[in-house]
């Protein structure tokens, strides 16, 4: 427990996977704790220290106040988590607006782009909560890791650099360590890229592909990262952290991943109907319509979307990747 903690109340908004996961780490971290979620027998399974559905087998503490009631999960919280997923989070937000007292930062913990319009969620925020300030909480992190209270770190941005220390100290626990940021730019759009990527790493290894072009594709999916960040104004530096390189080690590597378990399945030729939540999905499109838009060489990108949507076959994306023009390694 962090002394910082001891008084302060977090509002959790979400109750799958990761708002359930994130609710556990603010507890432990000795917050009191409220959760929103729409459905009724989920707030009953978290409150008694289980979420069966979004992380089955995982016993966990019971002290999460898990309601349907908005304006309770709010009441009298100093600070709140968005952890619906990134496509619902305007729709989420109009909601929140009623009880979201000014000056209560909200921590963007979703990873995507908003598909219809190719915003990054902090300026959503910025639209819909002008009052409140923003900060983006970002890294390698499985809920069922953070659940299960296994150690991993995230960083945690804000533009005001004290509001990124004081959540970074507020959310650090033993096996949770945070470090802050100023760049909210780099980490949002670290964690919205690296799910695209997962997919073209899964899609590779489902294909039988090959470790080599696994690497090889992580690799060059890196630089694109680079790239889009640096149109967007990403500090290079924030993208070789946590929420770039390294939740791209994690989620590109790792079945446990959605994204990649998802990408997997598209390069066996197995249905897609019904699998969990996949960021990277609406994110693919939306990427590759705004690296288009910003003059972006993003190859891998585009061919994820164009797999994605049906466009082209696994062997037609990896034909157009292999025959591009040659150039300079580092040419950015
Ligand atoms: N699961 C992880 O390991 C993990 C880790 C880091 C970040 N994230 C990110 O967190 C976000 C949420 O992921 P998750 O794993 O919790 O997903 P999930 O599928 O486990 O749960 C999503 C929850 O949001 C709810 N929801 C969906 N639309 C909603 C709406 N309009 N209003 C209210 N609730 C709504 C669903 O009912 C569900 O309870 C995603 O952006 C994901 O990329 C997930
Ligand atoms: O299961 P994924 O692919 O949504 O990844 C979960 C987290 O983002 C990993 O850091």
């Amino acid at each position: 427990m962090n002394e910082r903690a001891e008084t302060s109340r977090t509002a959790v908004l979400g109750g799958g996977a990761w708002g359930t996961a994130l609710a556990l780490a603010a507890l432990r971290a000795g917050q009191s704790v409220s959760l929103w979620a729409r459905d009724a027998d989920m707030c009953a399974a978290i409150a008694r220290g289980e979420n069966p559905h979004y992380l089955p087998g995982i016993a966990f503490d019971t002290g999460i106040a898990a309601t349907t009631d908005l304006g309770a999960a709010l009441g009298g919280a100093d600070c709140v988590l968005a952890v619906t997923p990134a496509q619902s989070l305007r729709a989420v937000l109009g909601e929140v607006k009623p009880h979201m007292p000014a000056g209560i930062p909200l921590v963007l913990c979703a990873k995507g782009i908003e598909r219809e319009t190719g915003a990054l969620l902090s300026s959503i925020v910025a639209e819909i909560l002008p009052d409140n300030p923003v900060a983006v909480l970002s890294g390698p992190s499985f809920a069922a890791d953070v659940a299960r209270g296994l150690p991993t770190a995230v960083v945690v941005a804000a533009r005001e650099d004290t509001l990124a220390m004081d959540l970074a100290t507020r959310f650090s626990a033993q096996n949770l360590r945070c470090y802050a940021s100023d760049d909210v730019t780099g980490v949002e759009l670290g964690g919205a890229l690296k799910n695209v990527f997962a997919i073209a790493a899964g899609a590779v290894v489902g294909a039988q592909l090959g470790a080599s072009a696994q690497a090889a594709m992580v690799t060059r999916g890196f630089v694109e990262l680079r790239r889009l960040g640096a149109a967007f104004g990403a500090r290079p530096e924030t993208l070789m952290g946590l929420s770039g390189l390294g939740d791209m080690m994690l989620s590109c590597s790792s079945t446990q991943s959605r994204n990649f378990a998802y990408g997997a399945a598209l390069g066996r030729g197995e249905p897609l109907e019904g699998r969990p939540l996949a960021e990277g999905v609406p994110t693919a499109a939306i990427a590759a319509r705004l690296a288009a838009e910003h003059a972006v060489d993003a190859p891998i990108i585009s061919a994820v979307a164009a797999l994605l949507n049906g466009a082209v076959t696994i062997d037609q994306a990896v034909e157009a990747l292999m025959t591009r023009p040659l150039k300079h390694e580092n040419e950015i």
